[in-house]
């Protein structure tokens, strides 16, 4: 039996720094992307897309997830987040609920402090499964 090949987080933040450099952030100043792994083995990426109407703002997360289902759907494995200086950031926490509807409890989540799941980072998430 062969294990499973490791994931390169290093690959993952590299797509995340590159949506980075396409965020549109005149509003904050401050410009995140993000990417994904999805379970058939594609890469989906997101970007903030602010707006005049400042609560109209789209963190980088929706972009990701919508770019997700635009493509194919499926599960989000693993994901990684960046600021502008293409440094480790962790997902707000509306962000944290998209990514569970997903993703789910066990999307691994790229942190500033380590590879966490994200049970650990949205505990006791209400989701998909209270509405069955
Ligand atoms: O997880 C996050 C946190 C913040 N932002 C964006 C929203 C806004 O454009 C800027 C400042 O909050 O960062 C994201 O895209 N994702």
């Amino acid at each position: 039996m062969t294990a499973a090949p490791a994931v390169d987080w290093e690959v993952l933040r590299a797509a995340a720094r590159d949506a980075m450099s396409r965020a549109y952030a005149p509003y904050s100043g401050f410009a995140v992307g993000v990417a994904a792994l999805v379970d058939d083995g594609r890469v989906v990426t997101g970007c903030n897309v602010e707006n005049a109407s400042y609560g109209l703002s789209l963190c980088a997360e929706c972009g990701l997830v919508s770019s997700l289902q635009a493509t194919g759907g499926g599960r989000l494995t693993h994901f990684t987040c960046v600021d502008g200086k293409g440094e480790s950031l962790v997902p707000c926490g509306r962000c944290r609920q998209l990514l569970f509807e997903f993703g789910g409890a066990e999307l691994l989540v790229d942190t500033p402090k380590g590879i966490l799941p994200l049970a650990e980072m949205l505990p006791q998430a209400f989701g998909p499964d209270h509405l069955r």
